[in-house]
């Protein structure tokens, strides 16, 4: 039932809390595109934003997405939440193996990201509706991308892994 597993889907959705739970379960590795990004540039989230704005940030994004796609080898991908946005990256992310929606609401994610400072596109607005135009924006798009749906409303980190293992063994890569 091993091969890549991809991670879709908005900001809070626990697509890293998750994937990196994953990964263990699978004895896979697990990389997520925000931590490479970072690690390759020495500096956080919120400095490229504000140093190389969005678009540069996209550019380093689809990059580090391309060169994975090259590896070839089995693991668990947490994407960042926009990088679908880039047709690029939905096609490499499509090459790579299943890709997994992690849906929740606004009103979950509101709970989960309202205290965080590391999402730049979050920053000096009004959280909520600015959320709602993200879900807007994005979610047919995370919809077209994915194979699988998961939705992870109400659910623990926990119950959500579970049903995305059920759903890799029902249909198995
Ligand atoms: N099922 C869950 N129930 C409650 N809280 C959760 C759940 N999954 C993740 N969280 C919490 O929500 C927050 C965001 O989770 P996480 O960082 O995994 O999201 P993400 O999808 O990777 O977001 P991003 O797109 O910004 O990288 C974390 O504080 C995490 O502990
Ligand atoms: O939803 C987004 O556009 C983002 C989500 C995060 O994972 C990071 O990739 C970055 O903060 C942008
Ligand atoms: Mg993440």
């Amino acid at each position: 039932m091993t091969g890549t597993v991809v991670l879709i889907g908005p900001m809070g959705s626990g697509k890293s809390t998750i994937g990196r739970l994953l990964a263990a379960r699978l004895h896979i590795p697990y990389v997520d595109s925000d931590q490479l990004i970072v690690s390759h540039t020495g500096v956080d989230i919120p400095t490229i934003f504000e140093i190389e704005g969005e678009a540069g940030f996209r550019e380093r994004e689809a990059k580090v997405i391309a060169d994975l796609v090259e590896q070839g080898n089995p693991m668990v991908l947490a994407t960042g939440g926009g990088a679908v946005l880039d047709p690029r990256n939905r096609s490499h992310l499509r090459q790579m193996g299943r890709v997994i929606y992690l849906d929740i609401s606004v009103a979950e994610q509101l709970k989960r990201v309202r205290h965080d400072r590391n999402r730049p596109l979050l920053q000096n607005t009004d959280l909520e509706t600015r959320l709602e135009q993200l879900a807007r924006q994005r979610n047919h798009i995370y919809q077209q991308t994915a194979h699988w749906r998961v939705s992870g409303d109400g659910l623990r980190s926990d119950q959500v892994l579970r049903r995305i293992l059920r759903h890799l063994q029902a249909y198995p890569a």
